[in-house]
């Protein structure tokens, strides 16, 4: 059983243009879709996708439409009562496949219902083989939230695997989680690296910046690392090796959730008993097929191009 939290979901509204993105112009959409969205419902729907259990618990009223849609889409959840309702984030999707996002700050959680969430995650975390802490934080959750959930967690059996960013990643990658999944800006908050010449030269074959960057910080948790490079593939850093793999070439719709459907590859692997090269193999194959999919729709096994992926261990 994976369990995720979604501390601050979100509606996810994907905005498609015909042509290219002009600052400061009208544009007409060619199509709107909304999605129910927040980085643990997507890793759960994945979860879902792939025929293992899995429960996405969030904040949210019980009357929220938000609820509803996560209704229509089947996905098991607990919503623990909040005050406000879900945050819509706006995605506007250009036909080259580049991806803008607009995340609102999220609806404050008082510290009733912050109280309920962390009871229903103790409660649910306790049968679980994972639980995953994932997204930004809402206002009126102090920035180390996770790693007081982490370290509340640390006498049950399931392991913690953690994706967020900013003062929160901070704070929790000093709380040692089993599993902390950055992206290459992520990774480069915590190293001080430059996020976009770590992707560019691990694109050209060269991996060698971002796989020490990914060791620093896998010493520093004591855990592992599944470091996500876009385009470029992904490394998974463990306390005894470093594992590269490239992705396979795609045609890319939206970014957005393909890091949520590696973390979920990764999970499902790892369920299912891989070695490490396997862990990465399903976590870039399932990022890579997110990747192709419109909007945060998650994939499906089907789409899943694991022979694509190549991976090679570094140390
Ligand atoms: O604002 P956060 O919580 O950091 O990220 C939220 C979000 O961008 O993450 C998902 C994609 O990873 C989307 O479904 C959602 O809109």
């Amino acid at each position: 059983m994976i369990v995720t939290v979604t501390a601050n979901p979100s509606t996810d509204r994907t905005i498609e243009l015909a042509g290219p993105l002009r600052r400061g112009e009208v544009h007409r959409a060619a199509r709107v879709v909304d999605q129910p969205g927040g980085k643990g419902i997507n890793v759960a729907r994945v979860v879902r996708a792939a025929g293992l259990p899995t429960l996405a618990v969030l904040p949210a009223r019980a009357d929220d439409p938000f609820i509803d849609s996560l209704r229509a889409v089947a996905l098991p959840h607990q919503a623990v009562s909040a005050d406000g309702t879900v945050r819509t984030n706006l995605t506007v999707a250009e036909p080259d496949g580049t991806t803008t996002k607009i995340n609102d700050a999220g609806t404050a959680v008082s510290a009733e219902a912050a109280a309920a969430l962390r009871t229903t995650i103790m409660a649910r975390a306790e049968g679980a083989d994972w639980l995953a802490l994932c997204g930004s934080l809402p206002p009126g959750l102090p920035d180390d939230w996770y790693a007081q959930v982490l370290a509340a967690t640390a006498s049950l059996h399931c392991r913690v695997a953690v994706d967020t960013s900013g003062a929160p990643l901070a704070a929790v990658a000093a709380a040692r989680p089993a599993l902390l999944k950055p992206n290459s800006d992520e990774l480069a908050e915590l190293t001080g690296d430059d996020p976009a010449g770590m992707e560019r030269s691990a694109a050209q074959g060269d991996p060698s910046v971002a796989a020490a960057a990914s060791r620093t910080l896998a010493d520093r948790t004591g855990g592992t690392v599944l470091t996500t490079l876009g385009a470029a593939g992904a490394l998974l850093t463990t306390p005894d090796g470093i594992w590269f793999a490239t992705a396979p070439a795609v045609a890319v719709r939206s970014t957005v959730g393909a890091g949520d459907a590696s973390l979920a590859g990764y999970l499902i692997a790892h369920l299912r008993g891989a070695d490490e090269a396997g862990l990465l193999r399903s976590a870039v194959a399932h990022g890579s097929a997110a990747a192709a999919l419109p909007g945060t729709t998650p994939p499906t096994p089907d789409l899943l191009d694991e022979a694509g992926v190549s991976v090679s261990r570094l140390s």
